[in-house]
């Protein structure tokens, strides 16, 4: 057995682990990076990347079919499914190799591959010949797809999110379990790329909204497109020959119908690599899931042996099942090298604004706090609500996507923003001004002086502020929208 002393031993080489070791290695030259699987990061390999390159040939054949709208026939629309997965691949296999180039910077002998567990506190066991003893280490060990027993009995017709981007063409039918961000994204691509697809839920939950009203738009928006049960009444699922075959009970009819799908795909949500990392030897206080406790301005885990959280294990990305986003993985990943680099000498982080974004269509977003979580702050009385439609704005009905409604948040007396939930064209640009707006803390007066151009998809925004303004007892109430600011404005 090898035995090796380092500073930070940081197991995982994903989005979180990288930007750990980037900030770590900084404090010292023994910093090294532990990965058991391919190297190249879930986001480029099975997650942000490839997803959004199906969705961009999706929406491509969209707007080929939607064409007709504004009087362009283009004619028959062909999809070639071969053609379209050999894209999603080939650029998804630039994206992994742009990665693998950037870790080049690490030097080979802080490159370690194997399978990291803990054998005691400081004590890393990485396969089955090299012990680590880490003055700090970093679980930085990402998630992966949760399958349910009850999808079981599709066998080898149940594929997740991982197998979707290995396909060499598209699948004739699909039936997508979970309608989660993964499952809308995926499962809206697939229909538009003229795959036959049927999405059940459990419990009524869609997409990342809890306001019902969004909810309740949302579900029908969707079942424009495809069949969307988000509380589904499942009665089997069998192996049928190559397919899967599936009873249920249709959401409208109330009819009982079996259908076969050549996949069952499971969106059933993921859960973090923690089960196989040995983590009762690892001394942490953990919660009844089998996740560290930790402070998520250290990213520092809580000892089991005491009440503070002043160890010298630290936790970063999907992980931490905080935020599983790209962009939290990466901040969080920085605050633990830091910490873990300076280390007994710790600093709070800077953690941003929640951020969260679906690429549908429309797309899905949420920013700041929820409804739920502003109340439970300020009080039911406390908290105040505006919104405004998509359906009669200027831009979008230029561009007929006039679909979508905007729910927005403040705090009474002072007026302070707090959050916001939307549903409509292009809304990530809209969820990233309102993003800014909460980082700056800005109140819904300050924001409604900001410059709004005509025609655009933010006067729709501005709209919603008027809305939340008036009902703040802070301005009028919006009367007619061309007489104030030209027409849809
Ligand atoms: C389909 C899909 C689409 C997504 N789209 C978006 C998006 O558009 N925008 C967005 O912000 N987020 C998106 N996400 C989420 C985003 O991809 C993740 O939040 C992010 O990649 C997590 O990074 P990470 O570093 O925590 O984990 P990872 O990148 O998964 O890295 C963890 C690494 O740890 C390794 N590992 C695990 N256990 C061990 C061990 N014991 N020893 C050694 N190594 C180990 C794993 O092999 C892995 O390489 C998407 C996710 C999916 C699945
Ligand atoms: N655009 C993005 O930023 C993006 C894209 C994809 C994923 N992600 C990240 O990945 C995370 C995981 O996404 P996800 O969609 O896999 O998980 P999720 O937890 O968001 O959604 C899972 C869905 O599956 C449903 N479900 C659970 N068990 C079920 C069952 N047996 N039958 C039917 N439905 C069932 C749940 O009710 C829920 O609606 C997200 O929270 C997000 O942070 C982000």
């Amino acid at each position: 057995m090898q035995e090796r002393d380092v500073d930070v031993a940081i197991i995982g080489a994903g989005t979180a682990g990288l930007s750990a070791w980037q900030t770590a290695r900084q404090y010292s030259d023994e910093v090294v990076l532990i990965e058991a699987g391919e190297p190249g990061t879930t986001c480029a390999r099975v997650g942000c990347m490839p997803s959004k390159l199906l969705i961009a040939a999706a929406e491509s054949a969209h707007q080929a079919r939607e064409a007709v709208g504004f009087g362009i026939r283009i004619g028959d629309l062909g999809i070639d499914g071969k053609a379209v997965m050999a894209r999603v691949r080939r650029q998804r296999d630039a994206f992994v190799e742009s990665v693998l180039d950037s870790m080049q910077r690490i030097e080979p002998r802080n490159r370690i591959k194997g399978h990291a567990r803990f054998e005691a506190p400081h004590t890393l066991r990485v396969g089955d010949d090299l012990r680590l003893h880490a003055r700090t280490i970093i679980i930085a060990t990402g998630s992966r797809p949760h399958r349910p027993d009850a999808l079981h009995p599709a066998g080898d017709r149940l594929v997740d999110s991982d197998g979707v981007f290995e396909w060499e063409d598209l699948p004739e039918s699909v039936a997508v379990f979970g309608p989660g961000i993964v499952g809308l994204e995926l499962g809206q691509a697939l229909a538009r790329l003229g795959v036959r697809l049927r999405m059940f839920g459990k419990s009524g939950s869609l997409g990342p909204f809890g306001d019902q009203a969004l909810r309740d738009y949302a579900e029908r928006a969707f079942n424009d497109e495809f069949y969307l049960d988000p509380a589904a009444q499942i009665e089997t699922i069998a192996r049928d020959g190559d397919q899967v075959a599936i009873t249920f009970i249709e959401r409208d009819s109330g009819q009982r119908l079996t259908e076969r799908f050549d996949y069952l795909l499971a969106a059933t949500g993921r859960r973090p690599n923690l089960d196989r990392l040995d983590l009762e030897n690892a001394g942490l206080a953990l919660d009844d899931k089998g996740v560290p406790f930790y402070n998520r301005f250290t990213m520092q885990c809580r000892r089991a042996d005491g009440e503070g959280d002043d160890g010298h294990i630290f936790i970063a990305g999907d992980a931490s099942q905080e935020l599983p986003l790209l962009h939290e993985a990466n901040q969080q990943g920085r605050i633990a090298g830091h910490n873990a680099g300076r280390y007994p000498e710790r600093r709070a982080g800077r953690r941003s604004t929640p951020l969260s974004i679906a690429f549908t269509d429309p797309q899905m977003a949420t920013v700041g706090l929820s409804r739920d979580e502003a109340a439970d702050r300020f009080g039911c009385d406390g908290v105040a609500e505006g919104g405004a439609s998509f359906e009669d704005q200027g831009r979008a009905v230029v561009m007929r996507q006039n679909r979508g409604l905007m729910r927005l948040y403040a705090e009474h007396g002072s007026g302070q923003f707090l959050g916001a939930e939307l549903f409509g064209p292009r809304v990530e640009h809209i969820a990233h001004l309102l993003a800014w707006a909460l980082e700056q803390k800005m109140g819904i007066e300050r924001m409604l002086e900001m410059p709004f151009y005509h025609p655009v998809l933010e006067e729709g925004l501005r709209s919603a502020l008027r809305d939340l303004n008036s009902t703040l007892l802070q301005g009028p109430a919006m009367t007619e929208r061309c007489l104030e600011y030209g027409p849809g404005g």
